[in-house]
């Protein structure tokens, strides 16, 4: 059986963009948990965390990940799926995690030339730069803790691909 595979890190790491890749590469199959939240509740990320607040956002979250998570699938999770040491197990559990790491100057210019606002309201309400200085901060440990393996995002996505591709084959081998 070909376990899931969940790509986590922060905004703008390229979950998203490595995931399709990554799925390509090993004819599995690709989904978001933020896309599959959009579509099975007609609203943008940005219209639920308006409406909900972040706490419902979060727990909306939780449930995308449990429902879209399947053998030969790769999964590409929201930034903030890590807070919730739940999700956190979940993933471990099910299958192999990869942190998709990179400094906050690459995050803060790849999402100041592609916002998409409708995906990412401010977390801070601060510059995008500072945002993503104090998200890692907090986040970082979290990432780490979770992940079964870190890659270099700051690459172009088909290497990243590569890199994942052989952590896998190692962790298969050893
Ligand atoms: N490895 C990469 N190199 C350069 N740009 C990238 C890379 N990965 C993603 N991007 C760009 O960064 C932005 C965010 O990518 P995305 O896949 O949506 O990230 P995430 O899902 O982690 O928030 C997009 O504009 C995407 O084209
Ligand atoms: O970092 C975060 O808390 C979030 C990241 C976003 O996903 P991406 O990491 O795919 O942008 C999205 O889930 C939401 O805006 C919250
Ligand atoms: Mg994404």
């Amino acid at each position: 059986m070909s376990l899931p595979i969940f790509l986590i890190g922060a905004r703008g790491c390229g979950k998203t963009t490595v995931g399709e890749a990554l799925s390509r590469a090993l004819g599995y199959a690709f989904t978001d948990t933020d896309h599959h939240l959009q579509l099975s509740t007609q609203r943008s990320v940005t219209e639920i965390v308006a409406e909900e607040g972040w706490e419902g956002f979060r727990a909306r979250e939780t449930e995308s990940l449990k429902a879209v998570t399947a053998p030969g699938t790769v999964i590409a999770t929201g930034g903030g799926m890590i807070l919730a040491e739940e999700n956190c197990r979940f993933m471990q559990e099910q299958g192999q995690v990869i942190w998709l790491s990179a400094s906050p100057e690459v995050l803060a210019e790849r999402l100041e030339s592609e916002p998409e606002a409708a995906q990412r309201p401010t977390l801070t309400g601060r510059p995008i730069a500072d945002e993503m200085s104090d998200v890692l901060r907090e986040r970082a440990h979290l990432y780490q803790a979770a992940a079964h393996h870190q890659v270099n995002a700051m690459q172009s996505p088909e290497c990243v691909v590569e890199e994942i591709l052989l952590s896998l084959s190692l962790a298969r081998a050893s």
